[in-house]
């Protein structure tokens, strides 16, 4: 059988639109999984789309006409509840730089890395107040217009200077993209859940920021110089080292990762997932999410969403 040059341009535009579609489908599910009231609303037009599909089965006309109606303007619908995640992405979509991860390289985002956990054992020692948010995929540009707005490098002094208690901007959070200070003095809006008592409204600001953002947000207690990392709604102490660790391990990618462009990263992903990259050679490590960051000890309410580790 003779294969033409339209048989392999077909076949080439067939491999293309799947992957377009599977980007869009895997960076539409970490929109999702990320962020917990976008965990409801999937859930409902789960929910919806089961009702369609029963009430077109069983013949109920009248049912299937309404919810037909409303999934038609459905579209509309989630278009405006999704409107902040939309604009992020499409945010991210135009800053080509930061799609191809250029923007920060390496060497800068470790040096970043250093200085942030320096400043933090610092101000940890020190009992001074501090709440710092990393941004990583979910835009924080919104949270960056309600603060004072930089543009410097991160450095352990800075940090320490604006976090100095009595200074003009040493209340709310600094707010870090890429290896740079993008504000100082932001708003967050503050958990609705129900924290411990003796947890006020910097954790609650920590919290919430982490329950609509995928950003790592990091907390020093001025009472009691712990210090914290709120994530995806779940408050976790770390000594100094546990915290380097965590960072690194989050914001670190591989040299040979680091060089894919994202765009690329869910078909390689899946790869992954599926066991199709190379295989590691005797004796290599690779340390996964969690495996470099061993729990000292869960030391609060579970319930609440807080635990200890190194
Ligand atoms: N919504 C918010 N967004 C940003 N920063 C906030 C917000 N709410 C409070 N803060 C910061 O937290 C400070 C007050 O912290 P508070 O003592 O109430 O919290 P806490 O969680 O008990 O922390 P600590 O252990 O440091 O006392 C404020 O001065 C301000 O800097």
């Amino acid at each position: 059988m003779d294969i033409t040059t339209s048989d392999i341009s077909l076949i080439l535009r067939l491999i293309l639109d799947v992957i377009v579609i599977w980007a869009l489908v895997y960076y539409a599910l970490r929109i999702v999984r990320n962020n917990t009231r976008t965990i409801q609303i999937a859930k409902g037009i789960l929910f919806i789309l089961i009702v369609q599909g029963l009430s077109a089965i069983l013949g109920l006309n009248a049912l299937n006409y309404l919810i037909n109606i409303f999934v038609n303007w459905g579209v509309v619908v989630i278009m405006i509840i999704f409107q902040p995640e939309i604009r992020a992405m499409l945010e991210k979509f135009g800053k080509t730089s930061s799609i191809l991860g250029l923007n920060v390289s390496h060497d800068e985002q470790i040096s970043m890395i250093d200085e942030l956990v320096k400043a933090c054992a610092q101000m940890s020692k020190t009992k001074t107040g501090a709440l710092i948010s990393i941004q990583r995929n979910t835009s924080m540009e919104d949270y960056v217009h309600t603060g004072i707005e930089m543009d410097s490098v991160v450095s352990s002094e800075l940090l320490g200077t604006i976090f100095q208690y009595g200074t003009p901007m040493h209340d709310g959070a600094v707010i870090i993209i890429g290896n740079k200070i993008a504000c100082a003095a932001a708003y967050f809006p503050p958990t609705t859940k129900d924290l411990p008592s003796k947890y006020g409204a910097r954790h609650r600001a920590a919290v919430g920021i982490s329950e609509i953002t995928d950003s790592i947000t990091i907390i020093v207690s001025e009472e009691t110089g712990n210090i914290s990392v709120a994530m995806n709604g779940q408050l976790t102490q770390y000594k100094a080292e546990g915290l380097h660790r965590l960072l690194m391990n989050l914001l670190v990618p591989d040299r040979e990762e680091g060089a894919t462009s994202s765009l690329l990263r869910p078909v390689i992903n899946t790869a992954k997932n599926l066991g199709l990259t190379r295989s590691r050679k005797p004796g290599e490590t690779k340390y996964s999410a969690d495996e470099r960051i061993q729990p000292l000890a869960i030391v609060d309410l579970r319930d609440q969403g807080v635990n200890s580790h190194e």
